[in-house]
């Protein structure tokens, strides 16, 4: 059976771990995907405590949540801006910062990862963390692509592990991917849920197949406007045009490339070729590899397919 076609056994575990209410929330990464987490949990009047490698690279997520907030009180508290700051600080109160995640996890309900898209990094991180967590915590994953049974084999607490798989821009995007994997037992995955409305989120219920839902139908799609241009059938500008008036979806092909991240879709179509070799979809592509190979990662190095400067 092909990692494309396998089937899951959904069965839950007779875990004895009762359901979480997650107040306190560890997020490793403070990207893109991470800080618009972190912010729409701290929002929610979640305590966040969010992870990443450098001071330098955590104040840098900081201002973008700040930024994003702005944004948001402009729209919610229009008559009332003074209303819209206290709001603002109030979330940044409810979100401190570590570059330990040792010392961030002992208080853990929920340890959330929002990493470089590479299993053995991911599965590094949380076979350290699952031996500093707490018993009742729950882990999991925003990953994109990765099978979440892979991430949590490396951990001894495969019934409290899920997908939490959120989409860019977080803080403006409705739906959350809750995946359970066969081993996830039906209180994690009720208590993942629950988080995910709690946040205001729309949540659907997962299998751990490839892509899961969205990603499942939006890679092919992604994938063919790519070949489409290579082939010289249509200019990027063009192809972005097209599926914006004709097919009505906010943001063309290319453009949604350069928002999402080049390296993380590389990270992506490689992990997916090397799974489904024969599949002509997920085939090299020498222009996203060129384009990564040169740092033009999208709107975060301000170049990809476009040029943000
Ligand atoms: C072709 C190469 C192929 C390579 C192959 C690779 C295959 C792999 C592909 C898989 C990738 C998977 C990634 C991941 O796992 C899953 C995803 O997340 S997929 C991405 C999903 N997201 C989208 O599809 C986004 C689509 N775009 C939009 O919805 C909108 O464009 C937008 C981002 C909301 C922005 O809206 P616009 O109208 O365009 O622009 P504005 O700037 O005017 O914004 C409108 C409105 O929104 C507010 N806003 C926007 N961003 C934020 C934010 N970050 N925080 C707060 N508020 C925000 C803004 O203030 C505006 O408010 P208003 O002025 O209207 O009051
Ligand atoms: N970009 C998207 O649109 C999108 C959407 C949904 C899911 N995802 C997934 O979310 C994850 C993160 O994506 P992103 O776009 O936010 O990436 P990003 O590159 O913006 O951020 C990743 C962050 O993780 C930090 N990091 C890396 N290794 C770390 C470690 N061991 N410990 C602590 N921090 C570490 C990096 O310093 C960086 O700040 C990936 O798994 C990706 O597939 C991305």
């Amino acid at each position: 059976m092909s990692f494309f076609s396998h089937q899951i056994r959904r069965s839950f575990s007779s875990s004895a771990v009762r359901r979480v209410v997650i107040k306190n929330v560890t997020i490793i990464g403070g990207g893109q995907m991470g800080a618009g987490i972190a912010q729409v949990a701290a929002s929610t009047g979640h305590s966040v405590t969010l992870v990443d490698t450098s001071e330098d690279i955590l104040k840098k997520s900081v201002k973008g949540i700040e930024g994003s907030l702005k944004r948001v009180v402009k729209k919610k508290f229009a008559d009332k801006p003074e209303a819209g700051e206290e709001f603002i600080q109030k979330v940044l109160q409810n979100v401190s910062t570590s570059t330990d995640p040792a010392a961030a996890v002992p208080t853990s309900d929920l340890v959330l990862e929002a990493i470089v898209e590479n299993l053995n990094v991911k599965q590094d991180l949380f076979g350290r963390l699952d031996k500093l967590a707490p018993k009742h915590s729950i882990f999991a994953s925003n990953t994109s692509s990765l099978p979440i049974t892979d991430i949590a084999s490396s951990t001894s607490r495969q019934d409290r592990f899920g997908g939490l798989h959120f989409f860019n821009p977080v803080p403006m995007m409705k739906l959350v991917e809750v995946i359970a994997t066969s081993a996830t037992s039906q209180e994690t995955f009720d208590s993942l849920l629950n988080f995910s409305k709690a946040l205001g989120k729309t949540p659907v219920s997962c299998k751990d197949t490839p892509g899961f839902i969205v990603n499942r139908l939006l890679v092919p799609y992604m994938m063919e406007a790519l070949r489409l241009h290579e082939r010289g059938h249509g200019s990027k500008e063009d192809i972005d045009i097209a599926m914006k008036l004709g097919a009505g979806y906010p943001m063309g092909p290319f453009e949604l490339s350069d928002y999402v991240g080049l390296d993380t879709m590389k990270f992506i179509i490689d992990g997916w070729s090397e799974k489904d070799p024969d599949n002509p979809i997920f085939a090299q592509s020498e222009l996203l590899n060129k384009l990564v190979a040169e740092g033009k990662l999208g709107k975060k190095t301000g170049e990809g397919f476009y040029k943000y400067k």
